[in-house]
């Protein structure tokens, strides 16, 4: 029996598990450790993670994952990481000490400096190089203000004296007792500095933010050699072999490795990742073009469209307004709505992301009555999620065609809740397949180190090894299905013309 420990530092929680491997491709896992750490939010729109807390709830998951598992670390073959994206650090060389809080990808303070880029007619040529976007969500604009706001940073990057990194290249420069500064392509991918063609940092886009390159971490394949872990931390040297931002992970772990295989992930926010193979497809309707895995110096790209509000959503009911007791209750709420009410909730609470990237919209509930209670609401919640992954998928079917886009890879913590999936296939008019093993990133994450570490078969045997939990079936009509989703158009419409 082999054992790889796959670290999944999330946006609210950082989990750590210790899965099996067999030679015939089955990993499993074995024992889990989970912490939530604290959020914080010193100013509207700003959202900060103390780097302190990411470091330490890593350590201690881990430690508690191995010690849950029953095993010595001598038996860990691996570390894998998978991380929340985007998320931006700044440290000193020398001593390891950050220059200040991370600044999360959720952050919206570098909108102005979002403006000036446009203004400046940058756009077409960051997106041609990198795949994405002018948006503050990026970690280009949010390092370039670290080095306009810190006294003296910029002076300090240029000779060399600290570092950027995204939480996985924090988590390895730790580990590795600062002997590591590197990151994957995949994370790479997702900080408007890189280029996603030739596989560099762009030196030009670099000079226009004012970002020296010394700054900058390595760039490593996903199941690549990360050095070893110090053999203090866990009582001895782990190998760290595979890195990938938490949604590429998660494509891995459904293990979507053909063209056209698409899977969504249902947290906080929903991210939806299609395989589009060695092809690095532009979309015209503002999705993401990315680096799904890079495996042996070979990039595969995906389409992406990134939902800020999906499980936040049910949060709020419950967090916010208080009208529900647990996310769960949303199944049974929903079953019990008012089948003659249509109420339409738009949760643009912080703008809407794709294919709209509108940071500016609010949310809005339509087709309240007297009648209108927590039901109801609970119900439009989940419709709401349904509503924005069709905005997606019609979206690629329009840049990629409909081949592969007819099944759905299902994950995260929504995807547990069986009303949400129903309704989801009904609105997409698409088989929805949600798999047998929940914990998809963190198994992603473990595949790719199983893989760096030599211990793992090649993905077609992991892919035979994907189980099926549930198949859901599209059940509406196909003038219902459209008389619904164009409700729900004119409710995002009325919204952006707020
Ligand atoms: N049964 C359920 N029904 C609806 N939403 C759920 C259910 N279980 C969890 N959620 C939502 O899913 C999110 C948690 O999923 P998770 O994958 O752990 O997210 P993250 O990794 O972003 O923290 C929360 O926003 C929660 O409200
Ligand atoms: O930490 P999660 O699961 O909310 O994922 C966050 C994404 O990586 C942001 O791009």
């Amino acid at each position: 029996m082999t054992y790889i420990l796959a670290i999944d530092q999330g946006t609210t929680s950082t989990r750590a598990i210790v899965f099996t491997t067999d030679p015939a491709g089955g990993v499993a896992a074995r024992a889990t450790a989970q912490e939530e750490f604290p959020q914080h939010y010193p100013a509207s729109g700003w959202v900060e993670h103390d780097p302190a807390d990411l470091w330490s709830t890593v350590v201690r998951t881990t430690r508690a994952a191995i010690t849950r598992a029953g095993i010595e670390t001598s038996e860990v073959a691996a570390i894998g990481i998978t991380n929340q994206r985007e998320t931006t650090l700044l440290w000193d060389r020398a001593t390891g000490a950050p220059l200040h809080n991370a600044i999360v990808w959720q952050d919206r303070r570098t909108s102005d400096i979002c403006g000036g880029l446009r203004d400046a007619g940058h756009e077409a040529m960051l997106t041609e190089r990198t795949g994405l976007l002018i948006d503050p969500y990026f970690s280009g604009t949010k390092l370039k203000w670290l080095l306009d706001t810190i006294p003296g940073a910029r002076a300090r990057a240029e000779k060399g004296e600290l570092a950027f990194g995204t939480v996985d290249a924090w988590l390895i420069w730790n580990l590795t007792g600062g002997r590591v500064h590197a990151t994957d392509a995949t994370n790479a991918a997702r900080t408007l500095l890189y280029n996603i063609g030739n596989g560099g940092w762009d030196a030009e886009i670099c000079g226009i933010l004012g970002i020296p390159l010394a700054l900058l971490p390595e760039v490593r394949d996903c199941a690549g050699d990360f050095g070893t872990t110090e053999p203090g931390l866990f009582g001895r040297a782990i190998p760290i072999r595979g890195v990938a931002g938490d949604q590429q992970a998660a494509t891995v772990g459904q293990a979507c490795f053909s063209p056209g295989m698409l899977k969504s992930t249902y947290g906080t926010g929903c991210f939806a990742l299609l395989n589009t193979g060695r092809e690095r497809v532009t979309s015209k309707h503002r999705l993401l073009t990315t680096i799904a895995y890079q495996l042996d110096g070979e990039p595969t790209y995906a389409l992406e469209g990134s939902i800020f509000v999906a499980g936040a959503v049910v949060q709020w009911l419950r967090d916010g307004l208080g009208v529900i007791e647990t996310s769960q209750s949303t199944q049974g709420l929903a079953e019990a709505a008012d089948p003659g009410q249509d109420v339409v909730l738009v949760p643009a609470f912080t703008g809407l992301g794709a294919p709209y990237w509108r940071p500016d919209c609010r949310g809005a509930v339509f087709g309240l009555t007297r009648n209108s209670g927590p039901k109801e609401l609970a119900r439009a919640a989940l419709e709401s999620v349904g509503y924005q992954t069709r905005d997606l998928l019609e979206a690629m079917r329009e840049d990629w065609g409909a081949s592969g886009t007819e099944v759905l890879r299902v994950d995260g913590g929504m995807a547990a809740n069986d009303w949400a999936m129903q309704f989801l296939a009904d609105i997409l008019g698409t088989e929805i397949d949600r798999p047998a093993s929940t914990e998809t990133t963190a198994l992603g994450a473990a595949y790719l180190a199983a893989l760096g570490a030599g211990v793992a078969p090649g993905p077609a045997e992991f892919q035979r090894g994907w189980a099926l939990e549930r198949r859901f079936e599209p059940t509406m009509g196909a003038t219902e299905r459209q008389s619904r989703y164009d409700r729900w158009q004119r409710a995002v419409a009325a919204c952006l013309a707020v």
